[in-house]
């Protein structure tokens, strides 16, 4: 998996305002880092500008193959059932073979023919991590992915990064909640601070 995430001296402004500035970090192939700091620091946006949705104030941002980016929206048709819902994704990422190794790293193989409407809060959640696992894509983005998992699902989500890791891909997340990411890089936006 051909795989690089870099930010080189980023600045990030929002509405105006400046939230971090001279951050630099890079990311290879087996890569992670978690995103850290207090509420409102800019962890949510420094995800955004990693995903391209968010142009920095000033800086580079180095990105090789695919992006996927899971955010507090799942991004799945409510109306659909599960599997029909990430098939959708998968047909555009011509990955229609993934979905079902993806709705069984999340433990979700039994929920598949439910409306994603009627799924749990962290059944929805999972829901949107098979997504990302079912994209194939190099770069994984995750703002709060453990946000409403209980502690089996946040095993699944780091068992998850951690096979993608060993394919070669990278994981970035922001989190606030203590994740088992083995080495990874530590990007505290404190420091950072503009
Ligand atoms: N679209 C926007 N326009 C203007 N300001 C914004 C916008 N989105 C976010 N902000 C502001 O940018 C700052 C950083 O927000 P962000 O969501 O990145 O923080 P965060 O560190 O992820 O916070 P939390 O831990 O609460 O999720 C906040 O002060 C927020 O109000």
């Amino acid at each position: 998996m051909s795989a690089a995430l870099a930010f080189e001296q980023v600045r990030c402004d929002r509405g105006g305002r400046p939230l971090f500035e001279h951050l630099s970090f890079a990311l290879a192939p087996g890569d992670a880092a978690s995103v850290i700091g207090p509420n409102g620091i800019g962890k949510s946006s420094l995800v955004r500008v990693a995903a391209g949705l968010l142009r920095p104030a000033a800086g580079t941002v180095i990105t090789t193959g695919d992006r996927a980016l899971l955010t507090e929206a799942h991004a799945l048709d409510t109306e659909l059932p599960l599997a029909a819902a990430l098939d959708f994704w998968a047909r555009i990422d011509h990955r229609r073979d993934a979905v079902g190794a993806a709705l069984a790293a999340f433990e979700l193989t039994a929920l598949a023919a439910v409306p994603v409407r009627l799924l749990s809060t962290g059944q929805r959640k999972r829901a949107g991590l098979a997504r990302i696992a079912a994209s194939g894509a190099a770069t994984w983005l995750l703002d709060e992915p453990a946000n409403g998992l209980d502690a089996a699902a946040v095993g699944l989500l780091e068992t998850a990064i951690a096979r993608h890791r060993a394919a070669g891909g990278i994981a970035l997340v922001a989190t606030h909640q203590p994740l088992a990411l083995p080495h990874a890089q530590q990007i505290d936006l404190a420091a950072a601070c503009a």
